[in-house]
């Protein structure tokens, strides 16, 4: 029977919600988290390092199980749910994805900095040549104009994307500007539109439904908001308020809630909440996934991590520059009387 969805989600727990647990999954987790969102009748389950395929390293953070491992895993309890992977051209290779593609995975989604999509042509045609469905993911959207991400999401679609999206890596966009790029790529692409948010400053939500109201189709959500910085766009609730508005998801309102309650919310390690840190990377627009490495910074320098943040955010660091934060930290540093 073919379930209509008007709006489709993926959903990133076991890939973004990695950062916010430090990349600590066991397959155990991956198992019932998989499972309980296949029964909810989610459509596509992205699971990998939070950084994408291969960034188990020290300066991504190392993961406790081989992300291969927790991908057979979710493949082999997720039911007509699909399974996605993130790429980051640099970080992970085509070697990786293929050895993703033969476990079962059906989505592959290549990410690039927002002005640097010319580095996701290899990965999206092998990918669309192996059968995969295929996305171009542009972080940290707010960091260049409409016309520029118009001017990349354009090459992404050049290269193969089936979908393109919007990505929010910092929680930094607001309503209006949402809209504007929203509208900009539906006006200008032939594919799908797609939205990631970030709560920091707690427009997820609102967002998310500016970006739908544009006619985005594709939209990500993470389950209780296990995300980096202060999580995304809180599945549960997405289905909630979508169907309230007439908007069909094909999820299954009260098991997907079930999952939130009693699968994720004993995963993490503290709610999901928008603390002084995860509202400053909105405000300052620095990446949600640079959150646990700040506050390391913090107490190894003792600096206010809302100090390393800001100056962060200043220097336009993106992601990659991991180690920048480290450095920023050793200089505030070396500034105090
Ligand atoms: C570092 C990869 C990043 O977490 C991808 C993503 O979800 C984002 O940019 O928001
Ligand atoms: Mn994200």
């Amino acid at each position: 029977m073919s379930v209509q969805r008007d709006v489709v989600i993926t959903e990133v727990a076991l890939r973004d919600g990695s950062h916010a647990i430090a990349h600590q999954y066991t397959v155990e987790q991956v198992l019932q988290v998989a499972k309980a969102l296949g029964e909810a009748n989610v459509p596509y389950i992205e699971v990998s390092h939070g950084d994408g395929l291969g960034g188990s390293s020290l300066q991504y953070g190392l993961s406790r199980t081989n992300e291969m491992e927790l991908i057979e895993a979710a493949v082999s309890v997720c039911g007509p749910a699909k399974i996605a992977v993130l790429v980051i051209p640099g970080i992970g290779t085509i070697k990786q994805m293929k050895e993703a593609a033969n476990l079962g995975v059906k989505m592959a989604r290549i990410a690039t900095h927002v002005t640097e999509a010319d580095v996701s042509a290899q990965h999206l045609s092998v990918a669309k040549e192996m059968g995969l469905e295929t996305v171009g993911f542009l972080m940290m959207a707010h960091m260049a104009p409409v016309e520029k991400l118009v001017e990349q999401a354009a090459l992404m679609e050049s290269y193969g994307a089936d979908t393109v999206y919007i990505v929010d890596s910092a929680g930094a966009l607001l309503p209006h500007q949402v809209r504007e790029r929203v509208r900009a790529l539906r006006q200008s692409l032939g594919v799908n539109i797609g939205f990631h948010a970030h709560n920091n400053l707690s427009l997820a939500m609102a967002n998310t439904l500016a970006a739908i109201e544009e006619g985005a189709q594709r939209i990500d959500g993470s389950i209780r908001c296990l995300g980096a910085g202060a999580g995304n766009t809180q599945t549960e609730v997405l289905v909630a308020v979508l169907d309230r508005m007439g908007i069909q998801t094909g999820i299954d309102l009260y098991k997907i809630m079930d999952a939130a309650e009693e699968i994720v919310a004993p995963i993490l390690q503290v709610p999901q909440e928008i603390t002084r840190d995860n509202l400053v990377l909105g405000y300052a627009g620095v990446y949600s996934s640079f959150l646990l490495h700040a506050q390391r910074a913090s107490k190894r320098f003792a600096i206010d991590s809302r100090d390393i943040l800001v100056e962060l955010g200043k220097r336009q660091v993106v992601g990659g520059q991991e180690d920048m934060i480290v450095d920023v930290a050793a200089e505030l540093a070396q500034q105090q009387p």
